[in-house]
């Protein structure tokens, strides 16, 4: 068996006296594609800042593409994960094109005096086209729509040829079309190098990219179930994780949730 791109084991999480994370395992393999789903401050951020070698555990093991956290530079480490957070923290008004580009320098604004390659220029010009944003390649931050700027953001993650991808609820706030959009640059991404491996967090099932394989359900700091999508996004699981009665239903590849109280729960195809 080829070594884990993520392996979590044991981990647990305290701050200011409080246990947030309670024994979490997860074991992440190359090409699969995860998304961390559970409700408000269940430890999915804490989960994700693992994965990106940001945030060490209080106890247990954290193995990010075969180093173990607390023994490797982790400087060097997360040059190899990519991280796509709504909340990129750019100040200056680079263009699309410039702004993929800090992808290659690892860094949020375009470092003085460094200019691109031509073959760098012209490999973020490809993955611009590839996210649907060739028409804004000179368009800047600012004038950039929530949605846009997902987008870009994902480029910009993969122009550095990552072997892990994180995406921090990439789909929030956009609307119905904007979040379609993103979901399909996400399932696209399946035909890129099989390694592409992803961990993806979000509230939603609708959020979900019909290329999800796996998931890890959280609650209170608790693991709800884990594992290949089918068996752990079911109406059982997601109305535990949420504590709520919630049906599950996956049609045509994408989920749909809806609330079960006043319903009954058989019949209505739910998963
Ligand atoms: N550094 C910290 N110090 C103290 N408490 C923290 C810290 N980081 C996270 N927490 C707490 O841990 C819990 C889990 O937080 P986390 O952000 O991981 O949840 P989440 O599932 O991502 O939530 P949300 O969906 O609301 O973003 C929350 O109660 C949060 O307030």
């Amino acid at each position: 068996m080829p070594t884990p791109v993520l392996e979590l084991r044991g981990v647990t999480f305290r701050r200011e006296g409080r246990e947030i994370l309670h024994v979490v395992d997860m074991t992440v393999h190359a090409g699969e594609r995860w998304a961390l789903l559970g409700p408000n401050g269940a430890g999915k951020s804490t989960i994700l800042g693992f994965c990106g070698a940001r945030t060490h555990p209080t106890s247990g093991t954290v193995h990010v593409l075969g180093h173990r956290l607390g023994r490797v530079d982790v400087q060097e480490l997360r040059r190899e994960i990519g991280h796509v957070n709504p909340r990129h923290p750019l100040e200056s008004a680079l263009t699309v094109l410039e702004l993929v580009l800090t992808g290659i320098t690892g860094t949020i604004e375009t470092p003085p005096r460094w200019s691109p390659t031509l073959e760098q220029r012209e490999r973020a010009e490809e993955l611009i086209r590839e996210v649907g944003l060739s028409e804004r390649l000179l368009a800047r931050w600012p004038t950039l729509s929530q949605g846009e700027r997902g987008r870009a953001l994902i480029a910009r993650a993969l122009i550095a040829e990552p072997r892990l991808l994180l995406l921090d609820e990439p789909t929030t706030g956009l609307d119905l079309a904007a979040r379609e959009r993103l979901l399909e640059t996400l399932d696209d991404l399946s035909v890129g190098p099989a390694e592409t491996t992803s961990v993806l967090v979000t509230h939603h099932l609708e959020e979900l990219p019909e290329t999800t394989t796996h998931a890890l359900l959280v609650s209170g700091g608790a693991v709800v179930a884990s594992g290949p999508v089918e068996e752990s996004v079911t109406t059982e699981t997601i109305t535990r994780a949420f504590g709520y009665p919630i049906g599950v239903e996956r049609v045509g590849g994408r989920w749909n949730a809806r609330s079960l109280r006043g319903r009954r729960l058989e019949g209505a195809g739910v998963a």
